[in-house]
């Protein structure tokens, strides 16, 4: 379970305070995939980054009851200057895995040849996403976390090897997604919440969520 408890998140532009999240309490149980429908520029990466543990709240508190990913989609979530190598190894030691099989199993799934052992800075945004996805898949979680859908590979080969793999993963876990429209989040959730000015609206259903979302837009 994931548990938001009088969360608030805002941050300061210069001129005012922008409000990202206000005194939130809401639950992600485990089996009860959620998606969080918000428009661009209005908190879904941080309030993601918030659930990885990536970004502090400025006041409430923040339970992981379980294990929760790092954010699938989020450039934030690997270290540009390293290699694939060194970030599979890395994430292996953070999350208790044996290094030797994360960055073997990581090295098949991306298939970069040589690249795989080449800082990331060098890789283009296709190569990056083959990165996140294998990762992921090398890990196991209890709870998914996706800023805005699935990234984008366009590589059919790797497509069919990976891709596939993970989406039968995450259709089988539990998932927490945010994205700007609601088609994103049909495949993945039951429940669904619409972030506006700072508060976070809950509902027990996606077409409900999807009706007030309209209706403010
Ligand atoms: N460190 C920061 N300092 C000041 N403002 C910030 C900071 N981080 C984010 N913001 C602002 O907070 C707002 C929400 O940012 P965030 O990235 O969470 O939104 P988002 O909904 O994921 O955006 P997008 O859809 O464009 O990816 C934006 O207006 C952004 O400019």
């Amino acid at each position: 379970m994931l548990e938001f408890i009088e969360v608030s998140k805002s941050y300061w532009t210069g001129t005012r305070r922008k409000v990202i999240l206000d005194r939130a309490t809401f639950r992600v149980e485990l089996g009860n995939s959620l998606g969080i429908l918000a428009p661009n520029g209005t908190g879904k990466t941080t309030i993601i980054n918030m659930m990885a543990g990536l970004t502090r709240p400025d006041e409430g508190r923040i339970h992981r009851g379980c294990r929760v990913s790092f954010p699938l989609g989020a450039p934030s979530t690997v270290n540009q200057t390293e290699s694939a190598k060194g970030n599979a190894r890395f994430l292996a030691r953070l999350y208790g895995l044996d290094p030797d099989y994360v960055e073997a199993f990581c090295r098949w799934v991306c298939d970069l040849g040589e690249y795989f052992d080449r800082p990331m800075s060098t890789y283009s945004s296709g190569m990056k996403s083959r990165v996140g996805f294998a990762l992921l898949l090398a890990l196991e979680f209890d709870i998914y976390l996706i800023d805005e859908g699935m990234p984008g590979t366009a590589d059919v080969e790797f497509n069919r090897k990976a891709g596939s793999l993970l989406r039968e993963r995450l259709a089988k876990s539990t998932v927490v997604i945010v994205s700007h429209q609601a088609k994103t989040l049909e495949k993945f959730c039951r429940s669904a919440a619409v972030l506006r000015d700072g508060r976070l609206h809950m509902f027990d259903t996606l077409e409900e969520a999807k009706r007030m979302y309209d209706y403010a837009a």
